[in-house]
């Protein structure tokens, strides 16, 4: 058990080491700050660290499949273009949630503070 978990923070420190998922883990932390910032009630928050948890998730799980692609070819084949496709598809879907979920708490807040 305790091995496995050692696996698993260390697959979280390997996908600090790509550009991508470091990118998703400042985001994430902007948008803690500002949550903080704002004074978020205890459902805002949740739904703040369920779309920040699905969308590293998505950008740690499209990496791999990148990597697997990778050593699978690095030659152009339309095989591996519509695999990675779809891979950063699921984080363009995450990613919208996330920003629509942003958008909806921010509205509310405003209207609040007019
Ligand atoms: N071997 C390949 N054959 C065909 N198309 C590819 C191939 N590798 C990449 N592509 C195309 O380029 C796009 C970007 O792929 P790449 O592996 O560079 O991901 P990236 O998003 O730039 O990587 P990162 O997440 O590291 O920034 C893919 O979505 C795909 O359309």
């Amino acid at each position: 058990m305790i091995n496995k978990f050692k696996a698993a923070f260390a697959g979280i420190a390997d996908g600090l080491g790509h550009r991508s998922v470091r990118i998703q883990y400042e985001l994430a932390a902007c948008a803690i700050a500002a949550g903080c910032i704002m004074k978020l009630t205890a459902g805002e928050w949740v739904a703040v660290i369920i779309c920040i948890g699905m969308v590293i998730t998505a950008e740690m799980l499209n990496t791999c499949i990148e990597k697997i692609c990778d050593m699978y070819s690095t030659e152009i084949d339309a095989r591996i273009k519509v695999i990675k496709d779809i891979a950063a598809g699921a984080v363009l879907a995450a990613s919208a949630a996330a920003l629509v979920t942003a958008m909806v708490i921010l509205a509310v807040h405003l209207k609040g503070n007019i």
